[in-house]
């Protein structure tokens, strides 16, 4: 059976496959395609409507992705997002010119004319935006919707012609009524009729593993986080005793973590071996600053590890990673995406590699891949686990890595998240950890002068890792901490907390 499509338009966005993900929620079928797709191919999927998304490019520079310009003769309702609005408002006769003010993180969006685009909606809400262009003109037939502080035009359309064009992001979660907007836009505007119901992804999944794998053996990279953990169970379902699970130790890991993820994963009963490469990977690491390096090299050894394992095990062929749509993006491995970093388990990864890889969650999100723990009985404790770099403690330090500030790192950071625990705050945070600076600061203790190491505190709240806010605790509970950790940590002379959101910033500092 055919489907009717919402076609996403990629310009190079970080947050294309969230856009087709929320489309999906909604119950209508989604696909991705790339900006400069023929009319033809577009006109062949019988589309419900276009999204365009947003991208890191500025429609007025030379080399700009832009559609091909009969895209706005379809005759299919239009709904651009960030550079998406740019391009229609660029192509369609109006002026894009950069912008005295930046707007990146919440915004406060005024509606200035009722649509029906805001149904159900009021006339103020806070959205998420990331941009340093805006429009300063619009097309003829175009009307201006909302505003923001630094936005003139933040929602416009052409009613007539059913393309609309939001300046900030409706596809991420803290855009208050981002699902409403679309739901808005695909019913309401676009007149599509519901034709998706989240397939058995699981059954799915299993199958296809099942018809890749044929008789090899697989090695699984585990780290006892939640995507591995899941990805392994997954795969252990579809071939049993032929998946190979190892645990790299490289040094790199929390206070006691090697511990508890092997008591976790014993106890789900995945056959797991652990593997002590710490010596290697701290040696790699020497006198190296650089964060793009340090991925870089964690990457390629965790593969040289995995390539040495494999050679005990006959016929292995295939190496699992719980690799998620984020990590993928993020190391622009999506055509048209800017790199933001490297993520060790994708442009980490040797040029030249032995085993083939196995990715079942490499177009979800985290959520998406808990959902699915779920549903293979992962217990709770597993699932809400903070999410844990694999580079680990290597990108906490910034600069070079070094055993006497792994201790303190480790120590600090072993009381926030023991405080985050005892105080019912740690299943409300997405990620909490502490990061160690690269700095000394003055202080007095004890009447003594002191000049030692910086702490940084960080907690954010999100549900997919795209966007992030930190999270607003009690300033009694960072007090405490912050007296714990200087007490307690020998070294530490100051500690601060970090308030950035994502974007501007990154979760984590490298
Ligand atoms: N110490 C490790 N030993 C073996 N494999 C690892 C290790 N650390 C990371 N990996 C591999 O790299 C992948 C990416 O790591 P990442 O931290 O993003 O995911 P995760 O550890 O599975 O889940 P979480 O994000 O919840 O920590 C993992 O899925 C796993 O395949
Ligand atoms: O396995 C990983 N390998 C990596 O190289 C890596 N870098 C970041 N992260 C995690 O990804 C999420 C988003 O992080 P950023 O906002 O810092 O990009 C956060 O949850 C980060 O902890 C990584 N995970
Ligand atoms: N997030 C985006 O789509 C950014 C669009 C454009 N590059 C700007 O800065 O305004
Ligand atoms: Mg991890």
């Amino acid at each position: 059976m055919k489907r009717r499509p919402i076609l996403v338009v990629n310009f190079g966005s970080q947050y294309v496959q969230l856009i087709a993900r929320r489309v999906r929620e909604l119950g209508i079928y989604s696909e991705i395609v790339h900006w400069d797709t023929p009319i033809d191919e577009l006109k062949e999927k019988e589309p419900y409507g276009l999204i365009f998304s947003g991208g890191p490019a500025s429609v007025y520079a030379k080399d700009a992705p832009l559609p091909p310009k009969d895209i706005y003769e379809l005759g299919v309702p239009i709904l651009g997002i960030c550079y998406g609005l740019q391009v229609i408002a660029h192509q369609l006769g109006g002026k894009v010119e950069k912008s005295d003010h930046q707007e990146y993180g919440r915004a406060r969006l005024k509606v200035v004319k009722r649509d029906k685009i805001f149904e159900g909606i009021p006339d103020e809400f806070d959205v998420w935006m990331s941009h340093a262009d805006k429009v300063a003109q619009l097309p003829d037939g175009f009307e201006t919707l909302a505003v923001s502080d630094n936005s003139p035009h933040a929602v416009i359309a052409s009613r007539e012609r059913k393309i609309y064009g939001f300046q900030f992001h409706p596809e991420v979660v803290h855009t208050v009524y981002g699902r409403e907007l679309l739901s808005n836009f695909v019913y309401g505007v676009c007149g599509a009729e519901r034709n998706w119901e989240m397939g058995d992804f699981i059954s799915e999944k299993i199958e296809e593993i099942r018809n890749i794998v044929g008789n090899a053996q697989v090695i699984a990279a585990l780290s006892g986080g939640v995507d591995s953990t899941v990805a392994s169970l997954l795969v252990h379902r579809a071939i049993g005793d032929r998946l190979h699970c190892f645990f790299i130790d490289h040094g790199l890991l929390r206070l006691g973590e090697r511990e508890e993820v092997e008591n976790n994963l014993r106890a789900l009963g995945l056959p797991l071996k652990v593997v002590d490469a710490s010596e290697l990977f701290l040696e790699r690491l020497k006198g190296v600053e650089d964060p793009e390096e340090k991925r870089k090299i964690i990457g390629n050894t965790f593969i040289e590890v995995f390539e040495r394992e494999a050679k005990g095990v006959e016929r292995a062929e295939f190496l699992l990673q719980g690799t998620l749509y984020p990590d993928v993006v993020e190391s622009a491995g999506i055509k048209g995406s800017a790199k933001i970093k490297t993520h060790h388990n994708v442009g980490g990864l040797p040029q030249r590699m032995h085993l083939k890889l196995i990715e079942p969650f490499r177009e979800l999100f985290k959520d998406e891949v808990r959902e699915i723990g779920k549903l293979l009985g992962i217990p709770k404790e597993i699932l809400g686990r903070h999410p844990f770099p694999g580079p680990g403690l290597a990108i906490r330090i910034i600069g070079e890595v070094n055993r006497e500030d792994l201790e303190i790192l480790k120590k600090a950071d072993r009381i926030f998240i023991e405080e985050l625990k005892k105080n019912g705050f740690y299943d409300r945070i997405w990620q909490a950890f502490a990061v160690l600076l690269p700095i000394r600061s003055v202080g007095v203790m004890g009447d003594v002068r002191t000049y030692e190491k910086v702490i940084a505190l960080r907690a954010v709240e999100s549900t997919d890792g795209m966007t992030a806010d930190w999270y607003r605790f009690p300033y009694d509970f960072l007090d405490h901490v912050m007296r714990r950790i200087i007490n307690e940590v020998r070294g530490v002379g100051r500690v601060v907390y970090d308030v950035s959101s994502k974007p501007p910033s990154t979760i984590e500092w490298e």
